[in-house]
């Protein structure tokens, strides 16, 4: 909630996480982008790179790409509550169920000590009044990203007036808000002027933004710089 526009990396393994030692991020986040675009890595390995990390920069991790079922979401949050990871980050993948789940999740999010943050996608279609639905869910923040990992990024997708209305109504609501979806370097400048709270990358940590493969601290370190 910053006026200064901070960074999330995603990591995929402690290797990597460790790779970033010289120019850590805002965000440490955790995924397994091979498994979709918030594929949950195991809960040992997000235990392993919290410890690593050791509080020298915040840390968030993904629950997978689940359906919106109860049953399915809230264990799944538990887990990686488990961990001791700053945030917990679950998708909103859509469909008929997403407002009853988000209904039932609310008192678990409400009385959890660890804030979660809801990840919408710019790819999928909600109900008018998602955000709203969202806001009133006790989630601390909301992302925007995609699902389709297909090379289609943000700014394809959503226009500058969608992101801009996006930013304000999350950070009126006194919200921490996201911006992520297969976002370039060359993206920064034109998305920073929006001010959202955090842009979030994984490809444009990849070298060829081939975002299974291991990343480069290099580029993360020229990410690092566009944001000073
Ligand atoms: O939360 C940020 C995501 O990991 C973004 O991944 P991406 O840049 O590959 O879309």
């Amino acid at each position: 909630m910053s006026n200064n526009t901070k960074w999330l990396a995603s990591v995929q393994s402690l290797e990597e996480a460790q790779s970033l030692n010289g120019c850590l991020p805002d965000i440490l986040d955790m995924k397994q982008p091979a498994k979709g675009a918030l594929g949950a890595l195991p809960v040992d390995i997000v235990e392993d790179i919290v410890k690593s990390v050791s509080g020298r920069c915040l840390t968030s991790a993904t629950i997978g790409d689940l359906p919106m079922q109860f049953d399915v979401i809230e264990p799944a949050i538990m887990n990686m509550v488990g961990t001791g990871v700053d945030y917990v980050k679950i998708g909103l993948f859509g469909g008929e169920e997403q407002a009853d789940c988000l209904q039932a999740l609310t008192p678990v999010i409400k009385q959890l000590t660890t804030p979660v943050i809801a990840v919408i996608f710019a790819d999928r279609n909600y109900e008018t009044d998602v955000i709203e639905q969202v806001l009133k869910a006790g989630f601390s923040g909301v992302m925007v990203d995609t699902a389709e990992k297909n090379g289609r990024s943000l700014l394809d997708l959503w226009s500058i007036d969608a992101l801009t209305a996006f930013v304000n109504i999350v950070k009126n609501a006194e919200s921490l808000c996201g911006l992520a979806g297969a976002l370039r370097i060359e993206d920064i400048a034109t998305l920073r002027a929006l001010k959202p709270d955090y842009l979030g990358f994984r490809s444009a940590l990849c070298p060829e933004r081939r975002r299974n493969a291991s990343l480069s601290a290099t580029l993360a370190q020229t990410i690092a710089s566009e944001l000073e």
